[in-house]
């Protein structure tokens, strides 16, 4: 099986999330797509929603396409994750040839300072969702998926604005943000 592996915060999920999905299913040569939400990204401090929530949200939202695998690896172990061990447990779980490594512009600038990351470039291609408002430079030798919404999940929190939210998730991300 050819996987793509996006990783990540999804505090809470968003248009530009859902576009990137659709983007690497349609753009690269996979089997399947492994969404796998953080308990807590290793170089962050704490998360909002819940694991267990941004988890069920990302089920929800993308519930009906069986190319898209919700993995609750990182949110079972209740810490900080480095994603070298991610992709250890699905490479000893499945049967995988090819994985690519989905992140945005943000994170390919410190991807340096990811744990083991001379390991980890050997087992994965990483793919760069190109993000605006940063500097998507250094990319020509790198496979890059056009993402072109310029929305983060902080800006979320700061005030939820429902048009960037997915349609399937905006009645529970409504409800999250008002109960919180
Ligand atoms: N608008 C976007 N364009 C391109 N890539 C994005 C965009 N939003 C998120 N990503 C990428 O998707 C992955 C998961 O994103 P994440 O859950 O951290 O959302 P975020 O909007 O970056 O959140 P935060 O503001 O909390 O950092 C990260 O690799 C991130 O760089
Ligand atoms: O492995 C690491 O050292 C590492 C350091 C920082 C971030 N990551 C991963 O990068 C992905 C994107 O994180 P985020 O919080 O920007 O959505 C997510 O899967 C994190 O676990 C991984």
């Amino acid at each position: 099986m050819r996987i793509a592996v996006f990783g990540g915060s999804f505090d809470p999920p968003h248009i530009a999330h859902e576009k990137i999905v659709s983007i690497a299913l349609e753009e690269l040569d996979i089997d399947k797509i492994f969404i796998v939400p953080t308990y807590l990204n290793p170089f962050k401090d704490d998360f909002h929603l819940k694991p267990e929530k941004r988890f069920s949200l990302l089920s929800k939202l993308f519930i009906n396409n069986k190319r898209v695998i919700i993995c609750d690896y990182e949110i079972n172990q209740k810490r900080k994750v480095p994603s070298f061990e991610t992709i250890q447990f699905l490479k000893n779980h499945y049967e995988i040839s090819k994985i690519y490594f989905i992140i945005g512009t943000d994170n390919y600038k410190s991807l340096n300072k990811w744990y083991k990351y001379d390991e980890l470039k050997k087992e994965v291609e990483f793919v760069v969702a190109k993000r605006i408002g940063f500097l998507n430079e250094n990319l020509d030798k790198i496979k890059t998926l056009n993402v072109e919404i310029d929305i983060s999940s902080t800006n979320l929190r700061n005030s939820i604005n429902l048009d960037f939210i997915p349609k399937k998730i905006k009645d529970d991300v409504k409800s999250l943000y008002k109960t919180k």
